[in-house]
């Protein structure tokens, strides 16, 4: 067994040896870097000087990992035919300033995605380096890598086409997604101005923040003069990461609802906001080294506070924060992999590149279809809360506050518009006897079906509401007493004629009814006031009765 296992792992061992050496002289050039670092003049570079200090390193990729200059060289290991128009290509290439000398040249070629350095003639995703008249085995080039971009760059020899190809597809995919991300951000713009909500305007400015720092550290910027001078440095890059993380942090305390949900996390945050806030005003007019950490240490408490957050809220199936977890993951899931990437932990993924901003794109999306539903639970939750506060919950027709509130509205109107309104009050005879004798829950079906008749033989502009225990106020726009006189007569007649049956019982029911017609510049207290008497004298008179007042109070005419 021992054997057989040693054998297998031998097998294995040579096989990748096999493979190593495959790709390495696949590799069309070797690498070596100067050390220790330090950045001597190129004329002695390029005499051989420093020839004996440049340590050879595995692969293709230059590595930063410091703010000074760092050079390198490269050696070519075959011929590089000049028939395809050669060029050294380096990838990532942002906020790094590159100049590439070949011996012999009086001037290196130098090249930056921003600047005076920039070349308009390919993206912003390399930077290119014509290799005219290609180069021979065994010749040399030096880099010179400066600024402070800590990020690992690959170095590659590619013909002049597949690199415009490459330039193609990297503007064509950086345009759909800076496209979908301003096109997000407006979208919550609209919704903010159209619905009011300050929780899509915290959206907008946290994508717009997201998609313009994307555009300044991805070159895009440059192509726009108002912003060509703008360049990825620190006063940007934390003026512009302050400013999203502030927008975000503001979004996500509205989005959970963090100021009632969780208040001793809503606290914290709002401290980081102002920290925030301070970092951001100062930062506008100038930034030191410790801004950046500064700000980098209150953006990972905002992120730890915002996962205690999120776990809480997912615990107590608060809805909003599953999309929250929906729309972050996978972009928490890029950044990790991002990082692990940048501490060479794993090696930089061509797709990381798009991965990012894609992932924004999606999490806007998600987030803003989050927003969309939380503001749909909302206005249902609103909307319930309202019609709890104007209807009668047993009867369903309106309570008490609800109708006088509608009649005395409608009586406005009828004053303004001259125009004819007609009360018709009643009350349940002896419904006392109703309640003593079936019980309480049969009293309650009686008067949700006195209810219910009424709502049915009414038109949709009248007004219906319970005033008391047993007493329904009708309001009929636009109706004179005598058309209000039909509506309650049929009504008593309905009711009495066609007793509910409750329980299998019938209710011996009847109403007293009394109607009264607006007067001019009657006010509603008065014309209340003339229908509650006329509701009285059908009492009076032997109830199961229709009475109209035509005149003064006190004057009831049966
Ligand atoms: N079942 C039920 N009864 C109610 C409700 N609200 C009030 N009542 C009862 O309705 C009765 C109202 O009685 P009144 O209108 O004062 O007197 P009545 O017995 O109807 O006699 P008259 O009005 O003089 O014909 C009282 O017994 C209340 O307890 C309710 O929501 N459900």
């Amino acid at each position: 067994m021992d054997r057989s296992w040693r054998l297998i792992w031998q097998t294995l061992l040579t096989l990748l040896g096999l493979t190593v050496t495959a790709l390495a002289c696949a590799q069309p050039f070797t690498l070596a870097r100067l050390q220790p670092a330090t950045d001597p003049a190129p004329a002695r570079l390029l005499a051989g000087d420093y020839a004996q200090r440049f340590v050879p390193i595995r692969g293709d990729q230059i590595h930063v990992i410091d703010r000074q200059a760092h050079w390198w060289r490269l050696t070519a290991n075959q011929d590089v035919a000049a028939n395809n128009a050669p060029q050294l290509v380096m990838s990532q290439p942002y906020r790094k300033a590159v100049s590439v000398w070949r011996p012999g040249d009086a001037e290196p070629v130098r090249r930056s995605v921003h600047g005076k350095a920039a070349s308009f003639q390919h993206s912003s995703r390399f930077l290119v380096f014509p290799l005219d008249g290609g180069m021979r085995k065994g010749e040399v080039l030096y880099l010179r890598v400066a600024g402070t971009g800590l990020t690992t760059s690959t170095l590659q020899i590619e013909p002049l086409d597949t690199v415009h190809r490459q330039d193609m597809s990297h503007v064509a995919l950086r345009s759909v997604v800076l496209t979908a991300l301003g096109v997000i951000s407006v979208l919550a713009f609209a919704f903010w101005i159209g619905l009011r909500e300050r929780g899509y305007a915290f959206l907008c400015l946290t994508l717009l923040m997201q998609t313009f720092n994307l555009a300044v550290e991805g070159g895009e910027v440059r192509m726009i003069s108002w912003f060509s001078d703008l360049m990825p440095d620190r006063r940007t890059n934390v003026v512009l990461n302050t400013a999203a993380v502030l927008a975000s942090v503001r979004f996500l305390m509205f989005f959970l609802d963090l100021g009632v949900t969780q208040p001793r996390i809503a606290r914290v945050l709002n401290v980081c906001s102002w920290l925030l806030g301070i970092l951001l005003a100062i930062s506008i007019f100038r930034t030191w080294r410790i801004s950046a950490s500064f700000g980098n240490v209150v953006l990972l408490v905002v992120i730890g506070a915002t996962v205690y957050a999120s776990a809480v809220a997912i615990s107590r199936r608060q809805r909003e924060a599953y999309f929250l977890m929906l729309a972050w993951t996978p972009l928490m899931a890029v950044l990790i992999v991002l990082v692990g990437s940048y501490q060479r932990w794993w090696p930089i993924f061509a797709w990381l590149e798009y991965a990012y901003p894609i992932g924004l794109v999606l999490g806007g999306l998600g987030l803003l279809m989050g927003l969309a539903a939380k503001l749909q639970q909302l206005r249902r939750d609103h909307d319930n809360a309202k019609h709890r506060a104007t209807y009668d919950r047993l009867t369903s027709v309106m309570n008490r506050a609800a109708i006088e509130e509608g009649l005395r509205q409608a009586i406005s109107d009828a004053h303004l518009n001259k125009r004819p309104l007609t009360v018709v009050f009643f009350d349940i005879d002896h419904f006392k006897r109703i309640n003593d004798e079936h019980g309480h829950s049969a009293g309650d079906e009686a008067l949700r079906t006195v209810a219910e008749r009424t709502r049915n033989r009414l038109r949709a502009t009248d007004l219906c509401g319970r005033y008391g225990g047993d007493e329904i106020l009708v309001g009929l726009p636009g109706a004179r007493l005598e058309q209000g006189l039909v509506v309650a007569e049929h009504l008593r007649r309905t009711i009495s004629s066609n007793p509910p049956t409750v329980h299998g019982r019938m209710l011996p029911l009847s109403l007293s009814v009394g109607v009264a017609e607006l007067r001019p510049g009657e006010s509603f207290d008065q014309l209340l006031e003339r229908a509650d008497a006329a509701l009285y004298a059908s009492k009076a008179g032997g109830r199961d009765r229709v009475t109209v007042q035509r005149a003064a109070v006190g004057d009831v005419v049966i």
